[in-house]
């Protein structure tokens, strides 16, 4: 495929057969016409460069505008190929002036790159004049008011301007709309000697510097909007439950109060509902007879996914519960916010009352989610530096006894949304080596982060960490299923698996235990890539460790399915009771032990769905980090494979590395790809900062 692209890149000619030249003083240029863009794009496709979606929406614009200019057309192009890359939009002075920044094509493909710019405009605004000039495209000048013609591109125009399509332009501004709302404090009233009294029954006084997670609940009361990131471990979920302890405690309406847990996965969602259980019910000595926690816990039901709390329907992008239709809820906390891409979050704001308590908890540095936006990243721009402004500091000392040190102050103009943000700084479960590698890649520091690793891998097989660079997959394979050292690997699932071969399990109850034993033992264990396809991708490592398991003899691969064959889910199916990132796998049942069916472990909970109407699947030997969001094992294995360009970010890296508990191992196929990826961190354009910044105060 690389190989094809490249003969193809060198050969590539975008304008063979554009019709005519015209004579300059610098040498002859090419009078494109639509009809030659339109053919530069296609094979600008055939190359890979693009995709067919992003030509045809270029064709699309000619069609409705007859006397579309090259630079609109290769825009759109453009635009949709950056969709597909998680942007929501494109930023233009950057396309006009660094457009290999934007277009992330390969270096053997500068020369095409070339020879299509030098079609071209050079400046920028004759690029915005192309756009502005057509009816295809809005134009948008902030503050004033500007047609709605049913336009499918939005051009943002301004000092940085920035071309949507409508459908993603739409939701930034509704999202920024809420966020404002939501974030504006005027006119609350925080009862702020019995809140003080809660949070210091809540919070043990700290010893030393800043009790983040005592000034995040406080800041979480004076609106209706908080925001709370942190690296895993750093207390988020301990801090939402004592926040919904607090809301409890002081709320005047509080025996009505109706609280909802969510979470973008299944698994997410189960977490959240679990940890916030124990973390409340750990409460009871603090706070004594004056809440009844047992009640708040059987009252807040499980926790849901997000698709599920909206109301997904099938085949529609619509939800049940919209503006029209409001959740009811009055607190709403939703873990694991960084998955939450940009319709989605415009989906929940809208179907959340603007009276009720939206709780954000995420780790800002995490991937974001594969389809477009990184709403949380944005909304945490501020959250390293605090900004935050002198109410609220004299807030946060009257309230929560927080004196924060200067550096967090707010230099300039400070986004109301900073003063809802409060970033957690303390792990307390990442003390350790693992939490150390995550630092370091968060830092971008590549020789720190190979140092720690160098260090450990020498200090033997047991080292919680462990890394090798360069060898044959083989040695990866072999690894996942013998383990290193004795830290977890699929050994123990096929140990367990093997025990209910044959098996006719007398009680039910006997077979659920066995169950239950096979799925916790295999979620000990993951394998992560970067990629899907490839010897060192997901589809590779998956073929490979099914065919060392069966030659083993621990699996039986005569088919499809087959006894302990783990599954991801792909797709939601509300039917079914599977969404998107359930991880099951294939047992005989217990009624009729010939028949497999497919196991989900659901919080203590089994639930069994026949392998027939499973058809959204894959087997989950391997995933990729992103499907892996929202979920730890006690042992992690990154892959990064040579074929992962662009994917191999620093985020990527530090997702994968956060998944691990107890062990984390590194498997690079060539050298340099951890230093390269740490070097590369993800920028997704997006215009939300600029809609919040109009509502900045001095
Ligand atoms: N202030 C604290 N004092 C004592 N223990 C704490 C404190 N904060 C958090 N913990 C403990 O640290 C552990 C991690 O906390 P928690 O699960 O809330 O972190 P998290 O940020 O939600 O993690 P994750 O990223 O995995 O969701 C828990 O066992 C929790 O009880």
């Amino acid at each position: 495929m690389k190989g094809r692209r490249k003969a193809d890149l060198q050969t590539l000619d975008l304008f063979a057969t554009a019709a005519s030249t015209a004579a300059t003083e610098d040498g002859d240029t090419i009078t494109l016409t639509t009809a030659d863009l339109l053919a530069a794009l296609e094979r600008l496709a055939d190359a890979g460069l693009l995709r067919r979606l992003d030509s045809a929406l270029a064709a699309f614009v000619a069609e409705q505008d007859a006397d579309a200019e090259p630079a609109l057309l290769i825009a759109t192009a453009v635009l949709a190929q950056m969709e597909g890359r998680g942007h929501s939009c494109l930023p233009l002075q950057a396309l006009a002036h660094n457009p290999n920044e934007i277009l992330g094509w390969p270096k053997d493909a500068m020369p095409v790159q070339l020879s299509l710019w030098e079609q071209m405009p050079s400046r920028l605004g004759d690029w915005l004049q192309a756009l502005r000039r057509s009816p295809v495209v809005r134009v948008v000048t902030p503050g004033e008011p500007s047609e709605d013609q049913g336009q499918p591109l939005v051009l943002l125009d301004g000092a940085a301007p920035l071309l949507y399509m409508r459908r993603y332009w739409d939701y930034e501004r509704h999202v920024a709309a809420h966020i404002a709302q939501r974030t504006a404090t005027a006119g609350t009233d925080v009862n702020e000697p019995l809140v003080r009294n809660w949070l210091n029954r809540l919070f043990h006084a700290s010893a030393d510097g800043v009790d983040w997670q005592k000034l995040a609940c406080a800041l979480a009361l004076r609106g209706r909007l908080s925001v709370i990131t942190g690296g895993p471990g750093t207390g988020k979920t301990y801090t939402a439950a004592r926040l919904l302890a607090l809301l409890f405690a002081t709320a005047p309406d509080a025996g009505q109060l109706r609280v909802a847990l969510a979470a973008p996965t299944g698994k997410a969602a189960a977490r959240l509902k679990q940890s916030i259980d124990s973390s409340l019910l750990e409460l009871k000595g603090a706070v004594g007879q004056d809440l009844d926690l047992e009640a708040l816990v059987k009252r807040m039901g499980a926790a849901r996914t997000l698709h599920s709390l909206l109301g997904a329907r099938p085949d529609t992008r619509r939800f049940a519960h919209h503006a029209g239709n409001p959740l009811d809820v009055d607190v709403l906390i939703v873990d694991e916010a960084s998955m939450i891409h940009l319709e989605m979050m415009a989906a929940l704001l809208q179907a959340l009352p603007s009276t009720a308590r939206l709780i954000l908890l995420g780790d800002k540095d995490q991937l974001a989610s594969v389809e477009a936006g990184a709403v949380l990243g944005d909304l945490c721009r501020d959250a390293q530096q605090g900004h935050y402004t002198a109410d609220t500091l004299a807030y946060a000392e009257r309230v929560a006894g927080q004196v924060l040190p200067d550096s967090f102050k707010a230099r300039a103009a400070a986004l109301p949304l900073a003063q809802h943000t409060v970033m957690l700084r303390e792990s307390r479960r990442f003390g350790g080596p693992i939490g150390q590698l995550a630092l370091a890649v968060n830092a971008g520091d590549a020789p720190g982060a190979s140092a720690l690793l160098n260090a450990q891998t020498q200090s033997g097989l047991n080292a919680e960490l462990w890394a090798r660079e360069g060898g044959a997959v083989e040695a990866v394979v072999r690894s996942a299923v013998q383990g290193r050292g004795n830290t977890a690997s699929y050994a123990l699932y096929t140990e367990v698996l093997a025990q209910g071969r044959g098996q006719r399990f007398a009680a039910e109850v006997e077979h659920q235990n066995w169950v239950k034993a096979v799925l916790t033992a295999f979620d000990r264990y993951r394998l992560l890539c970067a990629v899907r396809e490839g010897d060192w991708g997901v589809a590779g490592l998956n073929r490979a460790i099914e065919a060392q398991l069966d030659q083993r003899g621990a699996i039986r691969k005569d088919g499809e399915w087959y006894m302990g064959r783990p599954v991801m889910v792909t797709r939601n199916d509300a039917q079914l009771g599977v969404f998107n990132g359930d991880i099951g796998m294939a047992l005989p049942s217990f009624a009729d032990p010939a028949r497999l069916r497919v196991y989900f472990l659901q919080g203590e909970q089994l639930h069994h769905v026949s392998t027939a109407r499973l058809a959204h699947v894959e087997t989950a030997f391997a995933l990729t980090v992103h499907k892996s969001q929202g979920s730890e094992f006690e042992h992690t294995a990154l892959v990064l494979s040579r074929q992962g360009g662009s994917v191999l970010s620093r985020e990527l890296v530090y997702t994968g590395i956060t998944r691990a508990r107890k062990a984390f191992s590194l498997w690079s196929e060539v050298p340099g790809l951890l230093g390269s990826a740490m070097g590369s961190p993800t920028q997704r354009s997006s215009g939300l900062l600029g809609f919040l910044e109009g509502t900045a105060s001095h």
